[in-house]
């Protein structure tokens, strides 16, 4: 089977400053990956690669066997940026409806407007994060948790191959993180791939399959089981102020 993200010798500078060096990297399908790393590490930068938002100067990606700046088919990768729920606007009065919805226009051609389709679609992304009886309720109105499970069904409206995440728990609470892991956890189980970058892989650790650190270079990739027992471990634990728990 072949991999659904392939990188290959992948470099990126910001200026002459360079962020990604010679990354190589697969995911699979029915991976749960977590990308760890410190801050500044690129992280966030090889999801933006990934999803085609910044092209890298020197290597390749391939999504689906497709190389990214020909890649057409953008629902097929769902995405959860970095502080989402900070970008949430008091004054702006989007529904929670609304908010799903911008998860079809990829898909979309014409009408731009919502069919009733796209209505039942927007319903049952929100059933999947359990959050439907929110519907019609201002975005702004809700708690963190409750946004960021909005967020979620935005990305999944679609019913993409693949979420990726950018620290999306950032500002909530252990209990809410807890639950919102076990969500992303069912998903996965259900054949969702899923790419998270986190800084605490105490969290994430009950879930996540594979583990990728980053600092610039790729240095670790392996299983979750690995990772734990690797003699790495402490050290990379040290450079990364990583939390492990064992579940
Ligand atoms: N638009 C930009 N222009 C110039 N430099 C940038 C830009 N975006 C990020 N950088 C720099 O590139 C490096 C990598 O940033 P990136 O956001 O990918 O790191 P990160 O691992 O996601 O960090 P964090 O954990 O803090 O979110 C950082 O040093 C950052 O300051």
């Amino acid at each position: 089977m072949n991999p659904l993200i392939e990188i290959r010798h992948l470099f990126f500078w910001y200026g002459n400053r360079l962020v990604l060096e010679d990354i190589n990297l697969d995911i699979n399908q029915g991976d749960f990956l977590a990308i760890l790393g410190p801050n500044g590490s690129g992280k966030t930068t090889l999801l933006k690669c990934i999803l085609g938002l910044l092209k890298p100067q020197k290597g390749e990606i391939r999504l689906f066997g497709i190389l990214v700046e020909k890649f057409k088919e953008k629902w097929r990768l769902g995405y959860v940026p970095q502080r989402a729920t900070a970008l949430v606007d008091p004054v702006f009065p989007l529904s929670v409806e609304e908010v799903v919805g911008f998860g079809l226009i990829p898909k979309k051609r014409f009408p731009r407007f919502f069919t009733r389709e796209d209505r039942k679609a927007i319903y049952q992304a929100l059933k999947r994060v359990e959050m439907e009886k929110y519907l019609h309720h201002r975005l702004s109105n809700l708690s963190g948790g409750q946004q960021q499970r909005v967020f979620i069904a935005r990305a999944i409206v679609s019913y993409p191959e693949i979420l990726i995440l950018d620290e999306p728990t950032t500002g909530i609470d252990a209990a809410t993180q807890e639950r919102f892991y076990d969500l992303l956890a069912e998903l996965n189980q259900k054949g969702l791939t899923i790419v998270i970058v986190t800084h605490d892989i105490g969290i994430v650790n009950k879930h996540v399959k594979q583990v990728a650190c980053l600092n610039r270079r790729l240095v670790y990739h392996g299983t979750h089981e690995e990772f734990c027992s690797s003699p790495r471990l402490q050290q990379i634990i040290g450079e990364h102020h990583l939390v492990i728990h064992r579940h």
